[in-house]
C-alpha cells in the first residue's frame, strides 16, 4: 500500500519506517525542515537502537523517503497517518494545534477518498473534530479512523512489529478493514470499537501503568519505614497473573514524553464532563514527590548539600533513549543546585539534549562514569543503563571522596554493595553494606 506520515518524532519515524519494511511504499513528512534534512543525510534526529539500519535498508530499497511538503505525498496515498505532537496545555490540556494543522493541511490536499488515521494520542471527541475540519474544506470522500499507539522509546521498533494488539477504533466498517488488513502481517489480535472508546484505551492504559508505578512507589516508601525489600513485596505479587509482574519496578518516578501529559490530560478530559478523577490525581501526586526522595536521602546522609559535590548518573527520563522530557533529573539537579551543591553529570547519550533544557555553572559535564563519581560527596543513579549496572563499585568507591550511593533505580543486588563500603541507599530496601548486610528472606530460595 502507499502510506503517507505526517511528523516524524518517535511514533512518526518508527512507524513509517516500520510499515515500509513491511512491503509498503512510504512518505514521511514534517515541516521540520532541519529534521527532514537529517534523514535525507542518512542521519536520525532521534537515538533509537536498530532504527538508523532499518532506514537506511528501507531507503536504499526505495520503499522509503522523507518530505517537507504535504500534497504529493497525501495525493499518492491510500492511507494517511497523522502522528503529530500532542504537548500538555498549561491546564494539563493536550494542545490540539498540531492536529487541527495537519487536519486542514490533508484537507486541501485531498484529491479522492483517503484513509486519514490518527495515530497521536487524542482526547476523546478529537477524530470527530479531525472529521470536521477535513470536511469542511474538501469534497473528497474520506474516512477517519483511530489507531492509538503503544510503542516504547527504546523499544521501538520491536513494539511495534510485535505489538501486543492493534486497537481500531473506526465509524467505517471497510475502512476498518482496509486498516485491519495493513496491520495483520504484526498481530493477529486487532480490536475493532468504537472512534471514542479507541481513543479512551490509549489513556486508559497509560493511566493504568502509571498508577502500577505510583502505586509500587508507596508500597516501596512503607517498605522503607517497616523493614521490608520492594523488590521481593514486587516479585511476590507480579507472581499472580491477575496483577502481572511489569511496571511494579520502584525507583525516582516515571518520566517521558507520555505518561505524564497523558495523566494530566486524562484528569482535564475527566474534568472536562465534571467527573474529579481522585486516583489519578494522586498517582500525579506520588509520582512528583518519588522524584525528591533521592534530595532527602542525600540530607539524611550529608545533612547540609551546601557546597558538596554531587555526581549524577543518568539524565534521560529511561534507558536507551536520548529523551529528556519529564526526566526526574530535569527536577533533581537544578534542586541539588538550589541547595548549593555542585553537580557532575554523565548520561551516555542524553547529555546534548539535557544541555539544551538546563544548563548551569554548577554542572560539570563528565566524559565518562568513573569521571562523573571522582572526588564526589555522594553518587546518584537515576537512569538504569547497562554501563552502570556492570560497573565495578569497587573502583567507584576509590575515586570518590565519600563513599555514598543513592540508587533510584533499585539496579545493584545486594552481593555488588556487600561488596564495598558504600553507604546505600535504594528505593524502598533495607540498606545494605559490609558492615550492615540483610540478606532478603525468600528471594533466589
Ligand atoms: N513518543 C512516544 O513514545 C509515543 C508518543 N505517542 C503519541 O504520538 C504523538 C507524537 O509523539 P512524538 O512522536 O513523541 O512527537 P514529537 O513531538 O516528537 O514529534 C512530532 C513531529 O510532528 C511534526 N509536525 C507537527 N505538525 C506538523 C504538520 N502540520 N506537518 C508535518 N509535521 C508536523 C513536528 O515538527 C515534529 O517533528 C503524540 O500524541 C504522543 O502522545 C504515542 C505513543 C508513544
Ligand atoms: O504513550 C506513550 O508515549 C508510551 O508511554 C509509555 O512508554 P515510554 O514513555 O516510552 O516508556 P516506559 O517504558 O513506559 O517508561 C515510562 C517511565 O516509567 C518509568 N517506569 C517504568 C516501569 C516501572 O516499573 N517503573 C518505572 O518507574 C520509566 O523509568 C520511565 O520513566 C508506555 O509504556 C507506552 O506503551 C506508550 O506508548
Amino acid at each position: 500500500m502507499n502510506l503517507t506520515v505526517i511528523g516524524t518524532g518517535y511514533v512518526g519515524l518508527v512507524s513509517g519506517v516500520c510499515f515500509s519494511d513491511l512491503g509498503n511504499n512510504v512518505v514521511c513528512v514534517d515541516k521540520d525542515s532541519p529534521k527532514i534534512e537529517m534523514l535525507l543525510r542518512g542521519e536520525v534526529p532521534i537515538y533509537e537502537p536498530g532504527l538508523k539500519e532499518l532506514i537506511a535498508k528501507n531507503t536504499a530499497e526505495g520503499r522509503l523517503s522523507f518530505s517537507t511538503d504535504i500534497s504529493a505525498p497525501v495525493q499518492d496515498a491510500e492511507i494517511v497517518f497523522i502522528a503529530v505532537g500532542t504537548p500538555q496545555l498549561p491546564n494539563g490540556e493536550a494542545n490540539l494545534q498540531y492536529i487541527d494543522q495537519a487536519a486542514r493541511e490533508i484537507a486541501v490536499a485531498l484529491n479522492g477518498y483517503k484513509i486519514i488515521v490518527t495515530k497521536s494520542t487524542v482526547p476523546v471527541g478529537t477524530n470527530e473534530r479531525i472529521k470536521q475540519i477535513i470536511g469542511e474544506l474538501t469534497t473528497h470522500p474520506f474516512d477517519v479512523v483511530s489507531v492509538p499507539e503503544f510503542l516504547r522509546e527504546g523499544s521501538a521498533i520491536k513494539d511495534t512489529l510485535h505489538p501486543d494488539r492493534v486497537i481500531i477504533g473506526a465509524e467505517s466498517k471497510e475502512a476498518a478493514e482496509t486498516i485491519a488488513v495493513l496491520h495483520r502481517p504484526l498481530t493477529s489480535k486487532i480490536i475493532v470499537t468504537d472512534i471514542r472508546s479507541a481513543e479512551m484505551i490509549k489513556y486508559a492504559s497509560n493511566a493504568f501503568l502509571a498508577t502500577k508505578i505510583s502505586f509500587i512507589n508507596e508500597i516501596a516508601n512503607i517498605c522503607e519505614k517497616v523493614g521490608a525489600d520492594v523488590t521481593l513485596v514486587a516479585k511476590g505479587m507480579g507472581e499472580d497473573r491477575r496483577i502481572g509482574a511489569s511496571f511494579l519496578n520502584a525507583g525516582i518516578g516515571y518520566g517521558g514524553s507520555c505518561f505524564p501529559k497523558d495523566t494530566h490530560a486524562l484528569i482535564q478530559i475527566a474534568g472536562n464532563v465534571e467527573y474529579d478523577f481522585k486516583l489519578l490525581r494522586s498517582v500525579v501526586e506520588v509520582n512528583q514527590m518519588q522524584r525528591f526522595n533521592v534530595i532527602s536521602k542525600l540530607q539524611e546522609s550529608l545533612e547540609d548539600l551546601a557546597g558538596k559535590t554531587v555526581g549524577i548518573w543518568g539524565l534521560a527520563f529511561k534507558p536507551n533513549t536520548d529523551d529528556v522530557r519529564e526526566a526526574p533529573a530535569l527536577e533533581i539537579v537544578p534542586a541539588l543546585i538550589t541547595h548549593g551543591a555542585k553537580v557532575k553529570v554523565y548520561d551516555p547519550i542524553a547529555m546534548d539534549k539535557f544541555r539544551k533544557e538546563y544548563n548551569h555553572e554548577s554542572i560539570l559535564w563528565s566524559s565518562n562514569a568513573v569521571a562523573a563519581a571522582a572526588e564526589c560527596d555522594a553518587l546518584c543513579l537515576l537512569t538504569e543503563w547497562d554501563e552502570f549496572v556492570k560497573t565495578d563499585l569497587q573502583q567507584i568507591e576509590k575515586v570518590m571522596d565519600r563513599p555514598i550511593l543513592v540508587d533510584g533505580r533499585n539496579v545493584f543486588s545486594q552481593e555488588q554493595i556487600e561488596k564495598t563500603d558504600f553507604t546505600y541507599y535504594s528505593v524502598g530496601r533495607p540498606m545494605m553494606n559490609r558492615s550492615n548486610a540483610q540478606k532478603p528472606s525468600f528471594l533466589n530460595i
